[in-house]
């Protein structure tokens, strides 16, 4: 039987949605969400996202598969586009107050929440920093990962480390244009000191409220934008006194604004979700 799907993209990041409401099995093995990620034999998307019944603690549960088949934790972009999704599902699509769900990912609940111009500013929880947490075997387990050099296509690079529930290597660089990401990106992400894999961002300082990005995702390889990516590259220049608590990051899909708040240590990102069209297959 056919199942029908609607595309949706964050900032040229796309998945595929998939109203999973009546079920708490993903109506796609990782095998068929491979198919349809495929850009030429497929739909084409990064990733596909089910909308999943809630929990205890929440209204709904989001599952996403990468377009390899693997299982991330968390999407920053894609709860953006789940977020959107579920209020057309609802009916409240263009509601003209803020509309806010409780989702549950494997990287606990998180908080989208839609402003009535469209724009969705998500509560991303509070980075976890300790290498066991990435996790990583660069350092000590109970050890925060920061400039720390890393031997990767014989050249050391000084990485820093944050998990957004997903895992991230961030590396600091004069000039992200110059980086070839198809090369490093495979190397990073299969570098045996990650044993959950990572994704790897590569981030020019322009100033303190501005970076710039660009990204090879676990699983999913180079994308236009990658919304933990962007928390997690805030947090690491934070943290390495490179830039203030609320940024601006540049990606080659478009702006997200990040703030890591300092009242509640939470990181907040803003940005679009769009819907591209519906079908099904
Ligand atoms: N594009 C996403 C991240 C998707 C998951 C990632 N590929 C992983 O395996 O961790 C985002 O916007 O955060």
């Amino acid at each position: 039987m056919a199942i029908p799907f609607a595309k949706y993209h964050g900032l040229g990041n796309d998945f595929i949605l998939i109203d999973n409401r009546h079920s708490p099995e993903p109506s796609l093995t990782p095998a068929q969400a491979i198919e349809w990620c495929d850009r030429h034999f497929g739909i084409g998307a990064d990733g596909v996202i089910f909308a999943l019944p809630g929990q205890i603690d929440s209204d709904y549960t989001m599952r996403i598969f990468n377009s390899d088949g693997s299982e991330p934790e968390m999407c920053g972009n894609g709860i953006r586009c789940l977020a959107q999704f579920l209020s057309t599902l609802e009916g409240k699509q263009g509601n003209v107050q803020v509309l806010s769900y409780r989702i549950q990912t494997l990287a606990g609940v998180i908080i989208p929440q839609i402003h009535p111009q469209g724009q969705v500013t998500v509560d991303m929880g509070t980075p976890r920093l300790l290498a066991a947490e990435i996790p990583t075997t660069l350092v000590a387990a109970d050890q925060k990962v920061t400039d720390q050099p890393l031997q990767v296509a014989d050249q050391i690079w000084q990485v820093t480390c944050v998990s957004m529930g997903n895992p991230h290597c961030i590396v600091f660089v004069d000039d992200v244009a110059a980086i070839p990401l198809e090369i490093l990106g495979p190397e990073f992400e299969h570098h045996p000191v990650f044993p959950q894999r990572t994704n790897m961002e590569f981030i020019q300082v322009v100033g303190l409220d501005l970076l710039k990005m660009r990204v090879w995702e676990r699983g999913a390889g180079v994308t236009l934008a990658c919304g933990t990516g962007a928390c997690a590259a805030v947090v690491a220049a934070v943290l390495t006194g490179r830039c203030d608590r609320r940024a601006t990051v540049e990606l080659p899909g478009g702006s997200l604004e990040i703030e890591w708040s300092l009242a509640d240590q939470h990181v907040y990102m803003t940005g679009p979700a769009q819907l591209v069209f519906t079908g099904e297959r």
